[in-house]
């Protein structure tokens, strides 16, 4: 009975190959919004006799990924990425094991043990801004890279030719644009057809075989040798406390299996880090809403008096927090969040689900729901505000409830640290610098031109 029903609604695609020109090489944020409003809160796609699911709305979202979180919760079977890297890996028990001990060291409770060190790379990163200004984009990978390599291996970035830092954006690099680059140039031929990860790399045809082994070392590389670094620092008693030695040093005996889970699990932590392109986006918001961001500046002027800031102070801002939530709803850092996918056929709302279904929240569309943020276009920090707005609507309308993923077992494990670090950079950057739309040669004032150059990580292009 399930399958006589229709699957949802979607642009026609040609036979065979089904929609593969409907994706959008450039900009797959907008399309998906077409697609919500040409079709309602759920669409369905295909390509090469796969099954793309989008929810647009909250409640779809809540819906299927959270209360059916159970056949929601795999990563679709990029062989490429998967098998032969073992990068994105299903919702089994390593992956498990590994949330567990992610959730040890950065969930909630521990972030408190790490705003030292949020606190000198923010440190770090005011004295970069004030020498160079206009090298803001170049400061802010390095900000956010060296607080991984700091929170994540206890490694200090002490210049832009760190030997760490050089290979993570190796390692990413290859991950974005040659491994898994969006559709439709991300697709391979052994992700379609299973049985060619078989086949031996010196067969001709098999370029991508070959490809797989070159790529592999380079990856394998980038997780193995910090790894060693933090195990001989520990071995010298030099380590400083970071996610790897805090586990290390933990287990009385270290299994080769748990030594494993601790390496993968930092290398995700290091793979998955969006805080570069949060702080890149809020730089742009405040240029572009100077009123709202002054007022957060008078707040935290009052408040913070002869120090910096630091995540003590939180509390004592209520302003300023509505301008975080506010930053965080605009922004939106992964508008499409990561695919899922769907363990088994199923059903919704009168429509078929087909098991092996690539399931993708459109974030960026609950973000923009209009019963929820009336005039979603507009920067308004005012509609969290506790003055004006009841406790049930600001706890319904709080971002952080959709821009970090949904289901318990694929729920982004790094937002409590995500949201303190955006937090502190915001409040040290209002609180010292002054931030402006440039001005030519003849004092006009330039607009920034607001363009993104990374549509999957939300990352504006360089303004003036
Ligand atoms: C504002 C910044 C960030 C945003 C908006 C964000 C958002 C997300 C989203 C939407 C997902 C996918 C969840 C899903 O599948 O439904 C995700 C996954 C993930 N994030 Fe974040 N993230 C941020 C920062 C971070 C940071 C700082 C870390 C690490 C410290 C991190 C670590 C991860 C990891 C490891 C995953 C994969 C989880 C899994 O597949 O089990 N993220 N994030």
């Amino acid at each position: 009975r399930r399958q006589q029903l229709p699957n949802p609604p979607g642009p026609k695609g040609l036979p065979l190959l089904g929609n593969l020109f409907d994706f959008p090489t450039t900009d797959p944020v907008s399309a998906a919004l077409k697609w919500h409003r040409q079709y309602g809160n759920i669409t369905s796609l295909h390509m090469l006799g796969k099954s793309i699911v989008y929810l647009h709305s909250a409640q779809t979202a809540k819906d299927l990924l959270m209360k059916r979180g159970a056949i929601y919760s795999d990563r679709p079977q990029l062989i490429m990425a998967t098998d032969l890297y073992a990068i994105l890996g299903p919702d089994d028990d390593r992956l498990r094991k590994q949330r567990a001990l992610m959730e040890r060291v950065i969930g909630a409770a521990s972030i408190p043990a790490h705003c030292q060190l949020l606190e000198i790379e923010t440190i770090g990163l005011l004295h970069r801004l004030v020498q160079a200004p206009e090298d803001y984009r170049a400061h802010f990978v390095r900000y956010s890279t060296a607080l991984t390599c700091l929170v994540v291996y206890g490694h200090r970035v002490t210049s832009n030719e760190d030997w760490l830092v050089k290979m993570l954006k190796g390692s990413l690099d290859l991950l974005a644009n040659d491994i898994i680059p969006p559709p439709p140039k991300g697709i391979w031929a052994v992700d379609m057809f299973p049985f060619l990860k078989h086949i031996p790399a010196w067969v001709p045809f098999a370029s991508f075989k070959r490809k797989a082994l070159k790529w592999r070392a380079q990856m394998a590389d980038g997780y193995t040798r910090p790894f060693i670094q933090v195990k001989k620092k520990l071995a010298e008693g030099t380590a400083i406390p970071s996610f790897c030695s805090i586990l290390l040093q933990e287990a009385e005996y270290m299994s080769a299996e748990k030594e494993d889970n601790i390496k993968w699990a930092a290398n995700s932590i290091v793979a998955a880090i969006k805080i570069g392109t949060v702080i890149n986006n809020l730089l742009l918001l405040i240029v572009l809403h100077p009123a709202k961001f002054m007022k957060a500046k008078a707040e935290i002027d009052n408040v913070v008096k002869g120090h910096l800031p630091t995540l003590a102070d939180r509390l004592s801002l209520p302003y300023t927090e509505c301008v975080l939530s506010e930053v965080l709803r605009v922004a939106a850092p992964v508008p499409l969040g990561l695919p899922h996918r769907l363990r088994e056929d199923d059903h919704y709302n009168g429509y078929f689900l087909p098991k092996d279904s690539v399931v993708i929240a459109n974030i960026m569309a609950m973000l923009r729901e209009k019963s929820l943020y009336p005039d979603p276009e507009a920067f308004l920090p005012e509609r969290f505000d506790p003055t004006m707005v009841d406790e049930t609507t600001r706890m319904t309308r709080d971002p952080r409830r959709w821009i970090f993923g949904f289901g318990r077992s694929r729920r982004c494990p790094g937002m409590h640290l995500a949201e303190a670090s955006t937090w502190l950079a915001m409040v040290s950057i209002l609180a010292t610098l002054d931030v402006t739309k440039d001005v030519d040669v003849d004092g006009n004032v330039i607009e920034p031109e607001v363009k993104f150059d990374n549509l999957n990580y939300r990352h504006v292009s360089g303004f003036e």
